[in-house]
């Protein structure tokens, strides 16, 4: 089988192309596929498959012609994935599967356009939505936080400022309340940065992912972030420079709604006896 390796920000993933959705993709199957040390290695798999072929997107053919079907490194499958989304675009405009600069993905949490514009590409994406107020417990530490609906689930812990970023042992996934998570959680930790010329603000964070642990860099979670921080701020509009592990994305809040903003790269391709 054909595969293809990306990422974006770090947050890495193997790609699939089966347009006709040929391939018998199992949980078990991308969970092997995703194995650091049996497998390819990687926090989710992509599946390039046109949306008329895919059963969770009966009837939306019209609106993109390719679905991005996303899976996390242990099976299971999210509605959405910021850097996913990005890398996802990188792979069909690369494959000529896409004619231009600037078109239309379908996604599980709905449609959204991607814009290449070089090494960036600025993916519009669902409305963040705030919610309930939630707490992320690690070993002996409950830190506050917010729910914040991207299409998938997170809780956005704002750092108070005697808690260090660096100190928290992501390893294993914090503690929340499955009554306000029933289907799980991406859970993020922020820190404010020092002011950054062109942004209405500057954070840091650190992010352990519902069925990928902790990941180099998450684009929904940043999208979420912004959305906390903004919102503590009192801005209606703005543009935050969120920097992660692997990297920075820029998440910003127009009148007209939010983008995403990154790097997406293709490294690898080659052929896998897995599958
Ligand atoms: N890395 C992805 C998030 C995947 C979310 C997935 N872990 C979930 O279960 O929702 C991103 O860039 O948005």
């Amino acid at each position: 089988m054909q595969f293809t390796k990306g990422h974006g920000a770090g947050n890495d993933f193997v790609i699939l192309e089966d347009p006709d959705g040929r391939l018998a993709l199992t949980p078990e199957l991308v969970a092997a596929l995703c194995d650091r040390h049996r497998g390819i290695g990687g926090d989710g798999v992509l599946r390039v498959i046109r949306t008329a072929k895919h059963p969770d997107a009966v009837g939306r053919a019209a609106d993109a012609e390719w679905f991005m079907d996303y899976w996390n490194a242990d099976g299971s499958i999210a509605e959405m994935c910021g850097n996913g989304v990005r890398v996802f675009a990188r792979y069909l405009a690369g494959s000529g599967l896409a004619g231009t600069g600037s078109f239309p993905i379908l996604t599980r949490a709905g449609l959204v356009r991607a814009v290449i514009d070089g090494d960036t590409i600025a993916v519009d994406m669902p409305t963040p939505r705030l919610g309930a107020a939630g707490t992320a417990t690690i070993a002996q530490l409950t830190l506050p936080g917010t729910a914040v609906d991207v299409g998938n689930p997170h809780l956005v812990s704002v750092l108070p400022d005697s808690i260090d970023l660096d100190s928290l042992d992501l390893t294993r996934a914090p503690v929340v309340d499955p009554a306000l998570f029933p289907a799980g959680v991406n859970v993020e930790f922020v820190t404010p940065l020092p002011p950054l010329d062109g942004f209405d603000r500057h954070v840091r964070m650190r992010v352990h992912e519902r069925g990928s642990g902790e990941t180099l860099a998450c684009g929904s979670g940043a999208l979420a972030v912004a959305a906390v921080v903004l919102h503590d701020a009192g801005l209606a509009v703005g543009t935050v420079a969120v920097d992660l592990l692997g990297g920075r994305l820029v998440a910003t809040r127009g009148d007209a709604g939010w983008t995403l903003a990154g790097p997406a790269v293709l490294v690898a391709s080659g052929e896998t006896t897995l599958g």
